[in-house]
């Protein structure tokens, strides 16, 4: 059934590493086929962030829940399989097997499990989403860095997952793979997938997110559209490189 209730929600999620507060009291919700956009300056506990979503860290303190469900205590693979799936700054493939089996593996392993057959069938389907499906008996080995991005985004999606965290899967393209990047992004938009986007690049921010979180410093400093929160002086501020005065 359905509900109004948001998909993922953090309420004081708090990460201490010794004296360091990397995440600070942060609150935020992510409704349904919603794109939200978690910006902020270097070292303002973005990743962090995403670390404490998909478990790879416990949060020091505060709670975060999927539909509702706490999932701050759980091991990360216990979160992957209740729907949250992620892509991380550095493309973690399985380089001595194909693009297929890559995805394939996405599909079996991941939220929703698929077996034999049917697991390939969708596989394919999430490479023809992505733009790869011709290339699918490639070794990854051969594949150009976009494509790698590609099979990566692909697998996590073959998991069919209720939440996916995008970690700067942007960063590094070149200008013309920018654009197919933020193109594929909008197809996963427009087929009402939920999406939490950490980004430096704010064409994409503009382009995509319903929503922005801005952190500074561990600690949410602003939260509305694109253009509300890139317009809040404190923002402007942050970005600027005053971000460490408070
Ligand atoms: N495992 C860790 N141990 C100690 N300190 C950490 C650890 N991970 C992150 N930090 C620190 O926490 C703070 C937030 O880092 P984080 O990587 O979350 O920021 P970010 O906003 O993602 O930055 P960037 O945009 O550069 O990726 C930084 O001061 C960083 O040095």
């Amino acid at each position: 059934m359905r509900t109004d209730a948001p998909v993922l929600s953090l309420r004081g999620a708090t990460k201490r590493f010794g004296g360091l507060v990397a995440v600070n009291d942060l609150d935020f919700d992510v409704a349904e086929h919603e794109v939200m956009g978690l910006i902020g300056p270097n070292g303002s506990g973005k990743s962090t962030t995403l670390n404490l979503i998909s478990g790879a860290l416990p949060p020091t303190s505060g709670g975060i829940a999927l539909r509702g469900t706490p999932i701050e205590n759980l091991p990360a693979q216990e979160i992957a399989r209740k729907g949250v799936a992620r892509t991380f700054q550095l493309v973690r493939l399985l380089p001595s097997m194909s693009v297929l089996d890559n995805v394939r593996a996405g599909a079996v392993f991941g939220h929703r499990r698929r077996w034999g057959a049917e697991a390939e069938t969708h596989a394919l389907r999430m490479l023809k989403l992505v733009g790869l499906d011709r290339r699918a008996h490639a070794h990854t080995g051969e594949l150009t860095y976009i494509d790698t991005k590609r099979v990566e985004l692909a697998r996590v999606l073959a998991s069919d997952p209720e939440v996916l965290l995008l970690d700067e899967w942007l960063a590094g393209l070149n200008p013309t793979e920018l654009e197919e990047g933020i193109a594929l992004i909008r197809r996963l938009r427009d087929d009402g997938r939920t999406i939490v986007l950490v980004e430096h690049v704010m064409d994409a921010i503009r382009s995509l997110c319903d929503a922005c979180v801005v952190m500074s410093s561990g600690a949410k400093i602003a939260e509305g559209t694109p253009d509300e929160v890139l317009s809040d002086p404190e923002v402007i501020r942050a970005y600027l490189g005053d971000d460490d005065d408070a």
